[in-house]
């Protein structure tokens, strides 16, 4: 703008103001509506600014937009990204750099991103970004899309972050309920299992992961049936056929924090409640061995046992009368723990039991609602050696697979671990490992006497 354009600027503003205190203040007003609505007419569009920090407090509303973008990849649209990693995580993400913009839909209105970085000096002489996003959105959507949209950026940022962080294990140790109001004491998890690694029947996995899928998509239709959002998973299977990697693959899948339940540390069922409510949203409640540590096997049978590291009690469940036991946990207070009104304290939490003896359980906690999949890991299959073998050993045929598979299908029990170890074992050899594991297979066909080693 050149001098006489900048005094003809000044020179209207003028005009504008001395016309304006001569006209009555109710001309005014209604020329002033009407500038409005002209404007709204020819700008029909409304812009939210929201910078990163609100004074000297972060707006975590900033850092949900940037969570948003990024969980929803819209930066690979932009010309100019930046890339950085969330704390504690691995993966590589990329947000908007300044002055770039991106564009997407939300229940059919479009919104704008823009992401503003301007520099400043603060008083004391350093420089500093001040940093903002700018939503644009048409005015006819903002009043009914902005709250959805709102709580939609701040779901998808919780879930990213959750995604991405460290993810923890907690074991309720009696130093730990000894010590202070936690119960639980973590530890970060970091499991290798995933279901990629594990060694079962892939029809088996695919259900797994369907389950487990249509589960944490499914808040709308358990509040609509009215059940507690939790799962229940019975893992049952010999002593190495992979339960606990099972249980590490799930929550690694799901990336949920692992809660390891040791009943025998367990006091009371008030203890349990407690234990129960100190768990957080999104976790994988486990308790292993669940025949070893709570004596359900055939109750009518049983006596009661002062023993402390069994549970006792003199009646089912099901039939409601159980036995006071002075303060330990009874079998209703596990049945509790698992679909009683406390069990609904949280949301989203899955609860897996594992045995190695399903006969030994109570049938009241393997009824479905309390143990909705029973999975059973099996003795190594074949398919699930070669996953082993294609693992361990990267060998995805052998002259002596058509051995192993025979000795398999014609019943020698070998269980996923055994064969991981002679593979591990072997792993700098492979026609070494292919001999040892045939052997071992023999071996287990003779003595079980199904067949002769050399049919
Ligand atoms: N199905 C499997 N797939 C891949 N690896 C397996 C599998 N089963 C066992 N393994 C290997 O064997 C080791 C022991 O298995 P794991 O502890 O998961 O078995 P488990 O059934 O839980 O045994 P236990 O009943 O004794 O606790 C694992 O660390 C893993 O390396």
């Amino acid at each position: 703008m050149n001098r006489m354009e900048f005094s003809c600027m000044w020179t209207i503003f003028g005009c504008l103001a001395f016309v304006r205190s001569l006209l009555p203040v109710e001309i005014v007003e209604a020329l002033t509506r009407w500038l409005r609505k002209l404007n709204s007419h020819l700008v029909p569009y409304v812009v939210f600014e929201i910078p990163e920090f609100e004074g000297s407090s972060i707006n975590e509303l900033y850092k949900n937009v940037q969570l948003h973008l990024t969980a929803k990849n819209l930066c690979r649209n932009a010309r100019k990204t930046v890339l950085c990693r969330v704390k504690n995580s691995t993966n590589t993400t990329s947000t908007l750099a300044g002055g770039e913009g991106v564009m997407e839909t939300f229940e059919g209105a479009k919104i704008w991103w823009t992401h503003a970085v301007h520099g400043f000096k603060t008083s004391d002489g350093s420089s500093q970004d001040h940093r903002s996003y700018t939503l644009k959105i048409h005015k006819r959507d903002r009043d009914r899309i902005i709250p959805a949209y709102l709580d939609e950026i701040r779901e998808n940022a919780y879930n990213f972050m959750f995604k991405n962080r460290e993810m923890l294990l907690y074991s309720n140790s009696k130093s730990a309920s000894s010590m202070s109001r936690h119960l639980w004491q973590a530890i970060h998890f970091k499991h290798p299992s995933t279901f990629d690694t594990l060694a079962v029947e892939p029809s088996q996995l695919q259900t797994i992961k369907t389950d487990l899928d249509a589960f944490i998509a499914g808040k709308e239709y358990f509040r609509r049936v009215g059940r507690p959002w939790k799962r229940g998973y019975l893992l049952y299977g010999p002593a190495g056929s992979g339960k606990s990697s099972m249980i590490a693959a799930i929550a690694n899948y799901l990336k949920w924090d692992v809660y390891d339940l040791e009943l025998t540390q367990v006091r009371s069922n008030s203890e349990l409640k407690q234990l129960l409510i100190q768990t957080t949203n999104k976790s994988v409640i486990v308790i292993e061995d669940i025949d070893c540590s709570v004596c359900f096997a055939h109750p009518r049978s049983r006596q009661p046992t002062s023993s402390s590291s069994e549970l006792s009690f003199s009646e089912s469940s099901e039939q409601g009368k159980l036995e006071d036991d002075g303060g330990r946990i009874t079998l209703s207070g596990l049945l509790n723990f698992t679909d009683g009104l406390w069990s609904c304290c949280g949301n989203e939490r899955i609860l897996i039991f594992t045995t190695n003896h399903v006969d030994k359980l109570d049938a009241a906690l393997l009824r479905p609602g309390r143990m909705d999949l029973h999975i059973h890991m099996s003795y190594c299959t074949y398919s699930a050696f070669k996953t082993l073998s294609l693992n361990y050993l990267t060998l995805e045929n052998h002259h002596l697979f058509p051995k192993v598979e025979k000795l398999i299908r014609n019943g020698a029990k070998i269980t996923p671990a055994q064969v991981s170890e002679i593979l591990i074992q072997n792993r700098d050899n492979s026609d070494d490992a292919m001999e040892n594991l045939v052997s071992f297979l023999e071996h287990r066909a003779w003595s079980s006497c199904k067949i002769h080693p050399n049919a």
